[in-house]
């Protein structure tokens, strides 16, 4: 078995166990995750839903390895990202995990097959292999004849599903994603959950979604709340 983070891949759940995390706070620390565990198989989808403040932005950059928890473990694609160092941590990171965020984070300077192809300039390899996955993608996400605009020329639809195929660019076994529908009017919506959903499923990922729309939600396998600091099924 290869010790290459990027390549091992022995199991596809999302094991999390105990995870704790605190934030200090002037009058001591604020204890945001408790002892927070689940476990999603491949293939999975599920939103994570919560007031305000109960921890779904913490949870989803602990299980993003952007962020790390005080305790705790969890295991994706049969790796423990905690246990790596930060180089390591950042080629499983670009390898495993699909990152949807409400803003996009688009680069406003490259074209639209360039900002899908951001996840190999990171890996150091655009090979055509992936070119072609990109464009793939972009046809999956009804972009196929937008490859040469920039960012600021498509609407934030468009920018939305730009970001879908960026995050499935590399095949990762996860996919985070933060209120991808959240800036988006009632049809539109629909259609990127839609396209998420069914690239998701495609793909064989875990899709863990945060959420305050109660139809995405709905749109996905499962439902979960944060509830001081652990998730209850709904
Ligand atoms: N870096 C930080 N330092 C101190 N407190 C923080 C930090 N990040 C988050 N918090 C606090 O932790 C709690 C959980 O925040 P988090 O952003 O995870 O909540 P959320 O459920 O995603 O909220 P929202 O739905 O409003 O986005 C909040 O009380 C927040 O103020």
């Amino acid at each position: 078995m290869s010790n290459d983070p990027t390549t091992t891949r022995t199991t596809s759940e999302l094991v999390v166990r105990d995870l704790c995390k605190s934030y200090p706070t002037p009058s001591g620390p604020l204890h945001v995750l408790k002892d927070l565990s689940m476990r999603l198989d491949a293939g999975q989808s599920v939103a994570v839903v919560g007031p305000s403040g109960s921890g779904k932005s913490t949870l989803l950059q602990i299980l993003g390895t952007l962020d790390r928890p005080d305790s705790g473990e969890f295991l994706i694609a049969g790796r423990a990202p905690l246990e790596l160092s930060p180089r390591p941590l950042a080629a499983f990171r670009n390898q495993n995990i699909g990152f949807v965020f409400q803003d996009h984070h688009l680069l406003p300077h490259l074209n639209v097959i360039e900002n899908v192809l951001v996840p190999t300039l990171a890996a150091g390899r655009v090979d055509d292999t992936r070119q072609t996955k990109a464009i793939e993608l972009l046809d999956a996400v009804g972009l196929a004849d937008r490859r040469g605009h920039l960012p600021g020329q498509l609407s934030g639809g468009e920018r939305e599903r730009v970001a879908i195929a960026r995050a499935l660019l590399m095949e990762p076994s996860l996919i985070l994603a933060d209120e991808p529908t959240g800036n988006l009017d009632r049809r539109t919506a629909e259609t990127i959950t839609r396209l998420l959903l069914d690239l998701q499923k495609a793909s064989g990922a875990i899709l863990v979604t945060v959420t305050h729309s109660e139809k995405l939600a709905e749109s996905m396998d499962s439902q979960m709340e944060l509830v001081d600091g652990r998730l209850v099924s709904l």
